[in-house]
C-alpha cells in the first residue's frame, strides 16, 4: 500500500481491487517519480505541507462568494508562500524536477481546488525576471520576488490580440531627457487584459509592450513595471486597473485589466537581457535570436505538459476507484450486478486516460530534460537547437493539453451522474486544463508553428539534407512506396511516423499545386492549414508514443516480471488505441489492411481484460493523497456514498427547515396572491 492511512475502512470492493492487484504498486510509483529517493523526499514534503490541516478550510470553497473565494485563497497563498520559504526551502530541490518542482505545485493543489492569486507570480514573474533580465537586474529584483516582498504576474495579453503579439498596442516610448520610458494604452483594444493576480494581488507586473525609441518601433519588449504602492496597495497614478469577472475556471485567480496613461518608468524597468536601449536612445540588439523574448512563453509550455498529466492523474484515480465501488446494471439475472468498472467500454473510457497520465510524465519528463540542454547550449551563444525545440514544445504543449481536458471530461462521464458534482473533484480538474489547451498559445496557433518546422524539414529531406532527431523518420517518406504495417510496438510507431510524414507530403504537395494554380504562397499556406493541423498532430503522436515506449523500456530494465508485464501493457494499449483511432489514416498511408485492423481490435479488447485487475492498482500507484484529489468519489477509502451525503448535508441551503423563497415568492404564486 502507498497511504499510510492505516486504521481507515475501506470500502470492500475496493479492498478486494487492491488484494488482487499483481504487481508492486510501490515500484511504479517510484517509476514515475524518477526514483525511490525521489518518492521519499516528496513524501516528506507532503507531510509538512498537508499534515498540520493548513490546506483545509472551513466551510467548503463552492460555497463561498466570489469576494469570500477569493480572499480564502489569498489567506492560504500566505500561509502556503511562508511555508515554502521556511519548512519547503530545503526540502524543495529535488534531482529530476527541475526548478519549476512539479512537488511543490503537488501541494499547492492540497491548498486551492481552483487555482492561487500567486500562480502567475511563481509561473511567469519569476521566471521572467530569471530568463530577461542582466545579472545586474536579476540581482535587484529576484531577491525581492522570491522573498515576497513584491508580488508579479505577466501582462502581455490585450483585449485585442493575444495569439498575433506582434499586434499588441501598448507603447513604451523613451525620452532620454528624463531617462524614462513613457507606457501608454492607446485604445480600448490595447488594454491588458486576463493577467493573473493583476485583478487585485499584485504590485508588479511583467509588460510586455512596443518599443519606441528616436521615432523608431523595435517590436514588443517586456517591462518590469510597478503598478500599486508598495505600502498601500492603491493603484498608482497613470494606472487603471481591475478584475475581469467571473470565468468557467480560476475564479480564485483574479485575472486583471491594466491600462496606462502616460505612466513613466525609469529606463532601468526594460529588462534588457536580449536587448538594450542606452541612456541617449539607442537601441542595442543583444539576442543572436529575434525570438528569445518569447522565452518565459515556452518555458511555461514545457510546465504546462507535466502540470496537465498530473491533473489528468488525479481523474482517472477518482474515475477508476469510483468505477470499483459503483455496481450498475445486471447483464447475468442470477449474479449480484457487477462493478462498473467490470464493463469493457468503461474500461475503454478509463485505461487510456491511465496511460496517457504515464505517456505525458515521461514525456514531460524527457521534454525538460531537451529543455535544460537547450539552454545550456544557448548560453554558450549557439541558438542551433531552438527551431526544433519551438516546433517541439508547441506541439507538446497543444496536444497534451488536448488530450487531457478530452480525458478528464471521458473520467467525468465515466462517473456518471455523480461525475456532475463539483464534490467529485471532475469539474474544477475539467475547468482548469480546459483553459491550458487556450493559454500559452492556443492548440490550432501552435500546432501551426510545428507544421511550419515539419515542412521546413520535408523540404530538407527532398534536397537530402541531414535532419534534427525528432523528424529524422521524414528521411523516409521518399521511399515511394507505402510504410509496412507490423502491429509490434515499434511496428505501429514506424506506421505513426509514415502517417506523419504522408500527411506532411500531402500538405507539401497541395500547397506547390495551389501556387502553381496562381495562389501566393501566403495564401496557399492559409488554405492547407486544416492538413498543416493535422500533420503537426500525427507528428506529435508519433513523438509522445515513441517517447513513450522508450522511456518506458528504459525505466524498468531492472523492474520485476509483474511491473514490466503490466507496464508494456498500458504502452501497448496506448499504441493500439490511438492505431484504432486512425484507421482511414492508417490506411492511406501504411499498407495495412482490413483483417489487420479487425485482428487489432480484437487484440485490443484483449488488452483491456489483462489490465482489469490491476486498475485500482495502477491509480494507486500515482499516489495521491485524497487532500490532493479533493474528491467525494476518489478518496483512497472508497466511502463514496457517505462522503456525497456528507457534502450535500454541508450546503447552507439545508441550514434552515424552509427557504426565505417559500414565504417570498413559493407560497403567494401557489397561493394566487402573486
Ligand atoms: C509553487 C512553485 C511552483 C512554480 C510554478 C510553476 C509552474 C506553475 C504551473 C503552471 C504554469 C504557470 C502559469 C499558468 C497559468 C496561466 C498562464 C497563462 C499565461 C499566458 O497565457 S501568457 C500569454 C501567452 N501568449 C501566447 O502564448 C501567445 C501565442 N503566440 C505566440 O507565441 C506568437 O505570436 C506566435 C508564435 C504564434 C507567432 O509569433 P510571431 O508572429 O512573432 O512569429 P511568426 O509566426 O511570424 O514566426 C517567425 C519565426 O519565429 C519562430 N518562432 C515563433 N515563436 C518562437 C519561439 N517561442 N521560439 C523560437 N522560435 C519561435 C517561428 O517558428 C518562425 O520561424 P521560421 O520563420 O523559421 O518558420
Ligand atoms: C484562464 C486564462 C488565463 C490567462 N492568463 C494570462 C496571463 O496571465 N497573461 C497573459 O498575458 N495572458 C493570459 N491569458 C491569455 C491567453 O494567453 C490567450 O487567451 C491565448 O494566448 C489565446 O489568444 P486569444 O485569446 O487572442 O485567442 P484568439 O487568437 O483570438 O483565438 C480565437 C480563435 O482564432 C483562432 N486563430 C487565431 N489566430 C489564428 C491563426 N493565425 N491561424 C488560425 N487560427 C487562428 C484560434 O485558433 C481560435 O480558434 C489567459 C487566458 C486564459 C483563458
Amino acid at each position: 500500500m502507498t497511504q499510510t492511512n492505516n486504521n481507515m475502512t475501506v470500502n470492500p470492493d475496493l479492498a478486494m481491487e487492491r488484494a488482487k492487484c499483481n504487481f508492486n504498486v510501490l515500484e511504479v510509483t517510484h517509476i514515475f517519480d524518477g526514483g525511490e529517493r525521489n518518492t521519499l523526499q516528496r513524501k516528506k514534503i507532503e507531510d509538512v505541507a498537508l499534515n498540520s490541516g493548513a490546506s483545509k478550510d472551513a466551510l467548503g470553497e463552492e460555497h463561498m462568494s466570489p469576494k469570500e473565494k477569493y480572499e480564502n485563497a489569498v489567506r492560504k497563498s500566505c500561509i502556503y508562500a511562508t511555508m515554502m520559504k521556511n519548512e519547503l526551502a530545503e526540502l524543495s530541490g529535488l534531482e529530476s524536477f527541475g526548478v519549476s518542482s512539479p512537488v511543490i505545485r503537488r501541494t499547492a493543489d492540497a491548498f486551492f481546488k481552483e487555482v492561487s492569486p500567486f500562480l502567475l507570480h511563481l509561473g511567469m514573474f519569476v521566471p521572467t525576471i530569471m530568463g530577461q533580465c542582466t545579472p545586474e537586474q536579476q540581482s535587484y529584483w529576484l531577491p525581492r520576488a522570491l522573498d515576497m516582498q513584491i508580488i508579479g504576474t505577466y501582462a502581455q495579453t490585450e483585449l485585442g490580440h493575444g495569439t498575433f503579439i506582434r499586434g499588441l498596442e501598448t507603447t513604451a516610448t523613451y525620452d532620454p531627457e528624463t531617462e524614462e520610458f513613457v507606457l501608454h494604452s492607446p485604445t480600448l483594444s490595447s488594454y491588458k487584459w486576463w493577467a493573473g493576480g493583476l485583478g487585485k494581488t499584485v504590485n508588479y507586473c511583467i509588460v510586455v509592450a512596443q518599443l519606441y525609441t528616436k521615432g523608431e518601433c523595435h517590436g514588443t519588449h517586456p517591462f518590469i513595471v510597478q503598478i500599486r504602492d508598495e505600502d498601500t496597495h492603491v493603484p498608482l497614478p497613470g494606472i487603471k486597473v481591475g478584475e475581469i469577472g467571473p470565468k468557467m475556471g480560476f475564479n480564485t485567480a483574479d485575472n486583471g485589466f491594466l491600462g496606462f496613461d502616460h505612466y513613466r518608468i525609469p529606463r532601468e524597468h526594460m529588462l534588457m537581457k536580449n536587448a538594450q536601449v542606452l541612456k541617449d536612445g539607442t537601441y542595442v540588439k543583444v539576442a543572436r535570436h529575434g525570438k528569445l523574448t518569447y522565452g518565459t512563453m515556452v518555458f511555461v509550455r514545457v510546465v504546462l505538459v507535466n502540470e496537465v498529466a498530473f491533473n489528468l492523474a488525479k481523474a482517472s484515480t477518482i474515475a477508476v476507484r469510483y468505477s470499483a465501488i459503483r455496481r450498475q446494471s445486471k447483464p447475468k439475472p442470477d449474479e449480484v450486478e457487477p462493478q462498473i468498472l467490470d464493463y469493457v467500454t468503461q474500461q475503454h473510457k478509463l485505461f487510456i486516460a491511465i496511460a496517457t497520465a504515464h505517456a505525458l510524465q515521461l514525456c514531460s519528463t524527457w521534454l525538460w530534460e531537451s529543455f535544460s540542454a537547450v539552454l545550456a547550449q544557448m548560453k554558450g551563444g549557439n541558438t542551433d537547437t531552438l527551431p526544433e525545440f519551438h516546433a517541439l514544445s508547441s506541439c507538446l504543449k497543444a496536444i497534451s493539453t488536448s488530450d487531457s481536458a478530452h480525458l478528464i471530461e471521458q473520467c467525468r462521464h465515466a462517473c456518471g451522474g455523480h461525475g456532475y458534482m463539483i464534490s467529485s473533484g471532475i469539474p474544477n480538474l475539467y475547468n482548469f486544463v480546459s483553459a491550458t489547451r487556450t493559454y500559452e498559445g492556443d492548440y490550432t496557433v501552435l500546432l501551426l508553428q510545428t507544421a511550419r518546422f515539419l515542412v521546413k524539414a520535408y523540404e530538407q529531406a527532398e534536397a537530402k539534407k541531414p535532419l534534427t532527431p525528432t523528424v529524422s523518420y521524414l528521411a523516409h517518406a521518399f521511399s515511394g512506396s507505402r510504410a509496412t504495417w507490423d502491429n509490434s510496438p515499434d511496428g505501429i510507431i514506424r506506421s505513426f511516423q509514415a502517417l506523419a510524414a504522408g500527411k506532411t507530403a500531402v500538405c507539401v504537395t497541395n500547397m506547390r499545386k495551389r501556387m502553381r494554380a496562381g495562389l501566393s504562397q501566403v495564401d496557399a499556406w492559409e488554405m492547407s492549414t486544416i492538413q498543416l493541423v493535422a500533420a503537426a498532430e500525427a507528428h506529435c503522436r508519433a513523438v509522445i508514443a515513441d517517447t513513450y515506449r522508450k522511456e518506458i523500456v528504459r525505466l524498468t530494465a531492472n523492474s520485476s516480471p509483474n511491473v514490466k508485464v503490466v507496464m508494456d501493457q498500458l504502452t501497448t494499449l496506448y499504441l493500439y488505441y490511438w492505431a484504432l483511432e486512425r484507421t482511414g489514416d492508417l490506411l492511406m498511408f501504411t499498407s495495412v489492411s482490413q483483417k489487420d485492423l479487425v485482428d487489432l481490435q480484437i487484440a485490443y479488447e484483449e488488452l483491456l481484460l489483462k489490465i482489469r485487475p490491476n486498475a485500482v492498482g495502477l491509480v494507486d500507484a500515482f499516489d495521491l493523497r485524497d487532500e490532493l484529489l479533493h474528491s467525494t468519489l476518489g478518496s483512497y477509502d472508497g466511502r463514496v456514498y457517505e462522503r456525497l451525503m456528507e457534502e450535500a448535508l454541508k450546503s447552507p441551503m439545508n441550514k434552515e427547515p424552509v427557504s426565505d423563497a417559500y414565504s417570498k415568492y413559493l407560497r403567494p404564486m401557489m397561493k394566487g396572491k402573486l
